[in-house]
């Protein structure tokens, strides 16, 4: 059974919380052993990160960025259990929530046999995206085309291309309509903090460069 980003998020949370549960964390014997069974670790990697990542040490520490935090909701960490190793950099410490949600996104093979369906103009786009993400030196390019041409199509490509790589892009439109689109969509204002009014001539984006959001778009490739 699969389940959605937010469905699979709140399953976690309940089952980790029994998990993490006083009498398990101390010395309940039997769940203690449950947890500390590796083999744990791979069932749910398979139920609750499965995202055709190819790498399955990738899913284990999603699995395990997502036990840590509801260990640490009750003072503990992945570190107090003889569990596989949380590796530095994808420690849910320093991950915050939003950039763990932009991590886990639900992408089947369906989604990604989509890429192979990409007719020569959306390819030749697709292709110029990945080469200068690929190049990391930044850019900016307009995509335009008559309705119907296969622009969302494309995006949506981008996306499931990048999430599966997972790395961090974010997808962002004016409507709210728009969004409804685009997996894990969001509004520009919501996402950038814009102001309402905008037209005072001194709004500025609030974010400050220490929260969540702004770990979030320093991670955008
Ligand atoms: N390469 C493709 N293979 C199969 N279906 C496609 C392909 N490209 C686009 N489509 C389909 O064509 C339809 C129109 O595509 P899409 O919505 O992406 O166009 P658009 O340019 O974003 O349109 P609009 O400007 O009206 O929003 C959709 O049903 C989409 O699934």
């Amino acid at each position: 059974m699969h389940f959605n980003g937010k469905q699979e998020w709140a399953l976690c949370q309940i089952l980790y919380r029994n998990f993490s549960h006083e009498q398990t964390l101390d010395n309940s014997r039997d769940n203690y052993i449950d947890l500390q069974q590796n083999e744990f670790i791979h069932y749910y990697a398979e139920d609750f990160a499965y995202r055709d990542i190819p790498n399955s040490p990738l899913r284990v520490q999603a699995v395990l960025q997502k036990v840590n935090i509801v260990l640490q909701l009750h003072s503990k960490s992945i570190s107090d259990f003889d569990l596989p190793e949380l590796l530095p950099e994808t420690n849910s410490r320093e991950l915050s929530l939003l950039l763990l949600e932009e991590l886990n996104y639900y992408i089947i093979s369906k989604d990604i046999a989509k890429i192979s369906t990409l007719n020569e103009a959306q390819y030749i786009i697709f292709d110029a995206v990945m080469k200068l993400i690929d190049l990391r030196s930044g850019g900016i390019l307009f995509v335009d085309g008559p309705t119907g041409s296969g622009k969302m199509y494309l995006y949506e490509c981008l996306f499931i291309y990048l999430r599966v790589r997972q790395l961090i892009a974010l997808a962002v439109a004016f409507s709210g309509i728009t969004i409804l689109l685009l997996h894990g969509g969001c509004t520009v204002h919501l996402r950038f903090k814009i102001p309402i009014s905008i037209l005072d001539g001194n709004s500025t984006c609030n974010i400050d460069k220490e929260n969540d959001s702004a770990k979030l778009l320093k991670e955008v490739v």
